[in-house]
């Protein structure tokens, strides 16, 4: 049976950490935007991470961020994974990854006029680039970067491309089912389908969308 990865984005407060652990996320993202109504300062998301058990990881999200302030964060905070999620180039993303000492997600924003053809340069890309590249992260572009959501057509992806991403982009507990039986990506990402207000989440929704992947997962 698949196993379809799911990663609970934005969180900032510990029992929203809580929450998704104990929904059975793979991993939890923290978003290092200040622009970002889920920001938390490095520090912040230090104390969210010492709470997080073995075998969850932990994702740094950034949008154009520079070398300096990656390492200031990760001097504090111990995640696993980073998540470019802005303007970065492919050589940025990896001159960072390489100074931090951490895998990294690139995250490709898809618009009207992307193609099956595009997303497979860009992975092809990143891992001539990068041994550190771990993986394309699509979302739909919208102006204000990301936690937006906002939908792209998912047809857009190439069957043989999708059990290697992570498909995000205005996910809900009502449609997850039906994204993981048309595309069948690795993973799920979700950030404003599941709070209760912005930067805030709801458990009993974290809840629902953890039980709505593992049923589609279920009907194979
Ligand atoms: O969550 C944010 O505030 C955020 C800010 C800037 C860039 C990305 C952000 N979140 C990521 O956006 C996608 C889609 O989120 P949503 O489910 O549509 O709300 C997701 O990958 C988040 O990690």
């Amino acid at each position: 049976m698949q196993r379809t990865r799911i990663k609970i984005c934005g969180l900032t407060r510990p029992q929203d950490v809580q929450a998704a652990v104990a929904a059975g996320a793979d991993a939890l993202g923290f978003v290092f935007y200040a622009k970002s109504p889920r920001y938390v300062t490095a520090a912040q998301a230090g104390a969210l991470m010492s709470a997080v058990p073995p075998f969850v990881s932990t994702v740094a999200l950034f949008v154009n961020a520079s070398i300096d302030e990656v390492r200031a964060v990760a001097a504090v905070a111990p995640f696993a994974q980073l998540q470019f999620h802005g303007d970065e180039t492919v050589e940025q993303c990896a001159a960072i990854a390489a100074a931090v000492g951490k895998p990294f997600m690139r995250v490709l924003r898809v618009r009207p006029e992307t193609s099956g053809a595009d997303l497979l340069a860009e992975e092809a890309l990143c891992r001539a680039a990068s041994p550190l590249f771990s993986g394309l992260l699509l979302d739909t572009f919208v102006d204000a970067y990301g936690g937006a959501g906002k939908v792209f057509d998912w047809g857009v992806i190439p069957a043989g491309l999708a059990p290697r991403v992570v498909l995000s982009g205005g996910l809900t507990v009502d449609s997850v089912a039906g994204a993981v039986r048309q595309v069948r990506p690795y993973a799920v990402d979700i950030s404003s389908g599941v709070e209760q207000a912005k930067g805030i989440k709801d458990g009993a929704k974290i809840d629902a969308f953890a039980a709505a992947v593992r049923m589609a997962d279920r009907e194979g």
